[in-house]
């Protein structure tokens, strides 16, 4: 029996921590609310997410004690929003991790360093790259509780540890495929957010699906022209692990970022739109990562670009989106 330390009581480690305890592994399933903990114990649900999933106890493991979960594990599956990455990690020795293979199943940055969360795992904990991987692809956690068909890809530069993951993860509904570009995998889920985001924006607004099918067209090559800068490489972006994943959080009634953008393009401020949602939308932090990030690169990045005047210089969308609508072909 495999044993995974699940970091995270947010939707994603929810429904990851369905999939992998339903195929056999053992789930030490770290949370930060004692409550949560307690009325898991009781009830065998997550009070605050996917609550309809009943867990099996058996195998399913609540704690909030965050060292007991990782020291028990040979995996580490790390399911917090990445804005919580570091006060969540920094709890933990630099050698905690030795041995351990760790899977990020985040789809953000390390806010104010700017790196990818592989990249901080890497650093913080000595580890090698061949250690880590992403789970990438375009599923959502509701879907999953519903056991909707879905398909995920583990990015590794480490095959094996790929596949080994991918065997953990497969069932009667979820297919999972290993994949070697973890850099290329883990900046576009980033950056298909801010996407996602700006569409909702244009939604909001009045915009219809013809502006936001030429939205994501121009975001494909968006996504390329900042990708390839980083990191040249020849990559397939219509595999379902880039645009797929691009698609899904751009036109589904589950995305949490296209509703925060609409809630923005609608009128609402960042904070009244974030305290509405009980769910992150990484987008919000990306944008200010890609962005900064870019200063350097000097990558054309107009939907990037429009995002940030939005949400960080109070520039208003209204004039933004105009802006860009004459940008786009
Ligand atoms: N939800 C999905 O369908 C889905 C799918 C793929 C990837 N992801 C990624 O998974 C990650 C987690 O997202 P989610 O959708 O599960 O989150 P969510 O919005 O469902 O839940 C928010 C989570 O943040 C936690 N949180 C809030 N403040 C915190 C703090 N100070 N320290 C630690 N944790 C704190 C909450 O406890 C909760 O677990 C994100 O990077 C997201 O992009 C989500
Ligand atoms: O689609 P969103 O905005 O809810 O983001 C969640 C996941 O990243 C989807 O793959």
């Amino acid at each position: 029996m495999e044993k995974i330390a699940m970091l995270g009581g947010g939707s994603w480690a929810t429904a990851l921590t369905k999939i992998l305890s339903e195929n056999g592994s053992r789930v030490h399933w770290w949370m930060r609310s004692k409550d949560d903990v307690q009325h898991l114990l009781r009830t065998r649900h997550n009070p605050r997410y996917l609550s309809s999933v009943a867990h099996d106890l058996s195998r399913v493991l609540p704690t909030t004690d965050l060292e007991e979960a990782v020291r028990e594990a040979d995996w580490l599956v790390l399911a917090v929003p990445a804005a919580f990455v570091q006060s969540t990690l920094d709890k933990l020795g630099r050698d905690e991790l030795k041995n351990k293979r760790v899977i990020s199943a985040i789809k953000g940055m390390i806010p104010g360093k700017n790196v990818l969360v592989t990249d901080y795992v890497a650093e913080r904990f000595r580890l090698p790259h061949t250690r880590l991987g992403v789970v990438a692809g375009p599923c959502h956690a509701e879907e999953v509780a519903l056991e909707k068909q879905s398909y995920l890809t583990i990015g590794s530069p480490d095959a094996d540890l790929a596949e080994e993951f991918c065997q953990l993860l497969r069932n009667r509904y979820v297919k999972a495929n290993p994949a070697e570009d973890l850099d290329g995998i883990e900046y576009c889920a980033v950056m298909k957010n801010i996407i996602a985001l700006t569409g909702g924006i244009a939604h909001g607004l009045g915009y219809g699906d013809n502006f936001q099918a030429v939205l994501v067209s121009n975001a494909v090559q968006e996504m390329r022209r900042f990708v390839h800068a980083l990191n040249p490489q020849p990559r397939d972006l219509s595999a379902s692990a880039y645009l797929g994943d691009l698609l899904v959080t751009a036109y589904s009634q589950f995305s949490r970022n296209r509703t925060f953008g609409s809630m923005v393009g609608r009128g609402y401020s960042v904070k009244s739109a974030q305290l509405e949602m009980n769910m992150v939308a990484e987008g919000y932090y990306a944008v200010k990562s890609i962005y900064e990030l870019n200063r350097k690169l000097q990558v054309s990045m107009p939907i990037t670009s429009a995002a940030y005047h939005i949400l960080y210089e109070k520039i208003s969308p209204a004039i933004e989106i105009e802006l860009l609508k004459e940008k786009f072909k």
